[in-house]
């Protein structure tokens, strides 16, 4: 994979992909009916629609535009482009960015438009689920889990933080 020295380098990455439209871009205030949906280490996670269409997005947005976190940012698009053909892992649809002003700077940020999950996670599934389950639906889970697993580790990834979404 390729090493970035800087935060300007990560971005010219971004910025490139977005205009040779390697990677699609979307209008940040065309999305709408924004919900938060979750949060995780680098920032918090939010439904939303775009252009009023019924579907949802998930929105993945980061607290802090740093070094570690830009660098973060191009790894994650790099590695869901990777394993972007397969059916049990979430599709990776594109960035969106926003640039928020506060008087005394602009500050510019991005988002990572993702699939939405509806289903919630599948702790929170088995949690309701589990004593319905028959033994078939409960290999089927854990079949699509070691598939999902297996595209990664043949695409040399090791995920080292599983957490799945239905
Ligand atoms: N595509 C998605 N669809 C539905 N919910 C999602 C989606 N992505 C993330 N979430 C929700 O947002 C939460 C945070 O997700 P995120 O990917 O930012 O972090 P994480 O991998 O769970 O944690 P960390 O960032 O600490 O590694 C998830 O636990 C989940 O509840």
């Amino acid at each position: 994979m390729q090493n970035f020295e800087n935060t300007d380098e990560c971005i010219d990455w971004i910025e490139e992909a977005i205009n040779k439209k390697h990677i699609k871009h979307y209008e940040y205030e065309h999305f709408n009916d924004f919900q938060v949906i979750g949060s995780g280490a680098f920032g918090k996670v939010f439904r939303a629609s775009y252009n009023k269409a019924e579907n949802y997005f998930a929105l993945k947005s980061f607290f802090d535009l740093d070094s570690v976190t830009i660098k973060g940012i191009v790894r994650e698009i790099m590695l869901q482009r990777d394993v972007d053909y397969h059916d049990n892992i979430i599709r990776f649809y594109g960035i969106t960015k926003f640039v928020s002003d506060n008087q005394i700077y602009q500050s510019k940020n991005y988002l990572l438009v993702m699939e939405y999950a509806n289903g919630g996670t599948l702790r929170d599934y088995l949690k309701k689920n589990f004593n319905r389950l028959t033994w078939d639906n409960k290999y089927n889970l854990a079949y699509q889990l070691a598939c999902a697993v297996s595209c990664l580790h043949n695409e040399k990834i090791v995920h080292r933080d599983l957490v799945i979404f239905i």
